[in-house]
């Protein structure tokens, strides 16, 4: 599903070019779910928007469904990005005049009659329990709904695969823990790769495969060196890798 080779990234700060991510292999199968953690500013969400397409990176090969990002036309990297990526942010960004409904209407790729695209729009908000809410505003939805809008916005063309950056990070653990089970069963339910950039190790314990983003980065070692517990099997944020 995910095939990122020799990929380097790196930005500049005050004219001088500070190296971010540079990732030999990295290897993710279809219908993966893979937690990423790590230190704030080791790249992770760098990486999201690399695999998305919204970057570019400065050499290497990323390949998503087959398709190598860096051969495509702006173009058709965009028509990728929207047909087979999905992509799930922290604060929701959510469009807030439009309606709960409409803000998923809009991210539909499939030309279909309004009826039709409406029947199948409902039929995702009463998946996540927001039967009833389509004529709903953003702004009369609690935070934990807009997520869950979001989320259906980002899984309503079926994408192959699902991208979360920190999709629990904004809300209270209780909504958190319930946006967990919903991207979890979701993903499960319709075979998505999902791949979730996370702090929230409630949520990371629950991924069959977690990785710690130093483990396949070969920069910011210096910067961000493993901390080993006593035990020297567990990481700072506490994951066995
Ligand atoms: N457009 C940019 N220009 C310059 N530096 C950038 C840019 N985008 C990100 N960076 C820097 O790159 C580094 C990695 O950022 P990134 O957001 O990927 O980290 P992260 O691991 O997701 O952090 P966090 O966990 O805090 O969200 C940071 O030092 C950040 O300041």
């Amino acid at each position: 599903m995910l095939q990122i080779q020799n990929l380097t990234k790196q930005f500049t700060v005050d004219g001088r070019a500070v190296p971010i991510l540079d990732i030999p292999l990295w290897k993710v199968e279809k219908g993966e779910r893979v937690a990423i953690t790590g230190p704030s500013g080791s790249g992770k969400s760098t990486l999201l928007h690399l695999i998305s397409g919204i970057m570019s990176a400065d050499s290497g090969r990323i390949a998503v469904d087959g398709q190598p990002l860096h051969e495509l036309s702006e173009a058709k990297r965009d028509a990728l990005r929207a047909s087979a990526i999905g992509y799930v942010l922290q604060d929701f960004h959510l469009i807030p005049s439009l309606t709960a409904r409409q803000n998923v209407e809009i991210a539909m790729t499939v030309q279909l009659p309004q009826k039709e695209r409406r029947r199948i729009v409902d039929g995702w908000l009463e998946q996540v329990g927001l039967g009833g809410r389509g004529r709903h505003l953003p702004s009369q939805l609690s935070r934990g709904q807009q997520q869950r809008v979001a989320i259906v916005r980002a899984m309503v063309n079926n994408p192959p695969l699902l991208l979360a950056d920190e999709p629990t990070g904004s809300l209270d653990w209780e909504t958190a823990d319930e946006i967990s089970s919903l991207l979890m069963e979701l993903s499960a339910a319709h075979g998505h790769t999902l791949i979730v950039v996370t702090h929230d190790l409630n949520m990371a314990e629950r991924f069959p495969r977690r990785l710690n983003i130093r483990d396949i980065n070969e920069v910011r070692r210096e910067t961000f060196p493993r901390q080993r517990s006593s035990s020297g099997s567990v990481d700072k944020e506490g994951i066995s890798l």
